[in-house]
């Protein structure tokens, strides 16, 4: 298997036409490989969310070309490309999109049953990635009877279940409280340390601090922050030096890293 688990090539996305048109993402180079988390950085509407649809196969580019696993997703028929996201791709999205009338258990062995899985062995794994996300007890629960922290956990097991190569996560810790948030950060982490690839798009510098490197987009260019690699505690001290707002402001982190 490749070791370049997501590559892009010049893409950029525009949305709208004429008058309306957003151009969210201009050009855009990026390489993650297996057993690398990338973190994400960016002001709100600086086209974050568009880049993780992009290398989730949820999108297409407008021009540039998307690789996941080798594989051209703009140039996959829409079954190739549903079969991508299941086998390929574990994605953590800022709603959490759980099925109502599925159980957490239920909700954590679709995408594994999609695939041809039997429900005996896709209910050992959901056994196991509730675990890792400390759901071990309620996965006969339905999404309505729980709080908003724990539907998050239970998409971040769906996201994690199996042996998807990318995982891709959108603020995966919106709605934890920090302490539970750091354990769905570990776990992430040693998915990651197992060979895996992230991409963690988030607002807070102590996230990215999990990451290996951490790429900054503005107004739809990315800037790559390895050639200077801020380190985690370069990050915080950005963060700190401009009252915890690194995040809203690209260069802050760069200022942080001593550039
Ligand atoms: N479907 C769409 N139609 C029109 N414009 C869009 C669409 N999706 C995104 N945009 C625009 O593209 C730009 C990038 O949006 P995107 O959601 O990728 O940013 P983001 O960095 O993820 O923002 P946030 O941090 O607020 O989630 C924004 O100007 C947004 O308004």
């Amino acid at each position: 298997m490749s070791a370049v688990a997501l590559k892009l090539t010049g893409v950029t996305r525009v949305h709208g036409k004429g008058a309306g048109e957003v151009h969210a993402l201009r050009g855009v180079d990026l390489e993650v490989r297996r057993g690398e988390m990338v973190a994400v950085m960016g002001p709100s509407g600086s086209g974050k969310s568009t880049l993780l649809h992009l290398a989730g196969g949820l999108d297409t580019a407008t021009s540039g070309r998307v690789e996941v696993a080798g594989r051209d997703v703009g140039s996959a028929g829409a079954r190739e490309r549903a079969a991508l996201r299941r086998k390929h791709i574990g994605y953590v999205f800022q709603d959490f999109n759980l099925v109502p009338a599925l159980t957490a258990r239920e909700n954590v062995m679709v995408p594994l049953e999609l695939d041809g899985m039997p429900a005996r062995r896709a209910r050992e794994h959901a056994r196991v990635a509730l675990a890792e996300v400390g759901m071990e007890d309620m996965g006969a629960r339905f999404p309505d009877d729980m709080s908003g922290g724990q539907a998050q956990r239970v998409a971040i097991a769906r996201a994690l279940v199996g042996t998807r190569g990318l995982l891709l996560a959108d603020e995966p810790t919106g709605a934890l409280d920090s302490v539970t948030g750091e354990a769905v950060l570990r776990v992430l982490r040693a998915r990651v340390e197992a060979g895996a690839a992230g991409v963690l798009v988030t607002h807070d510098a102590r996230h990215a601090a999990w990451a290996d490197r951490t790429v900054f987009l503005r107004d739809g260019l990315l800037v790559d922050g390895t050639t200077a690699a801020p380190s985690a505690e370069s990050l915080l001290a950005g963060a700190a030096a401009t009252g915890g707002h690194a995040a809203d402001d690209p260069d802050d982190g760069v200022a942080g890293a001593g550039r």
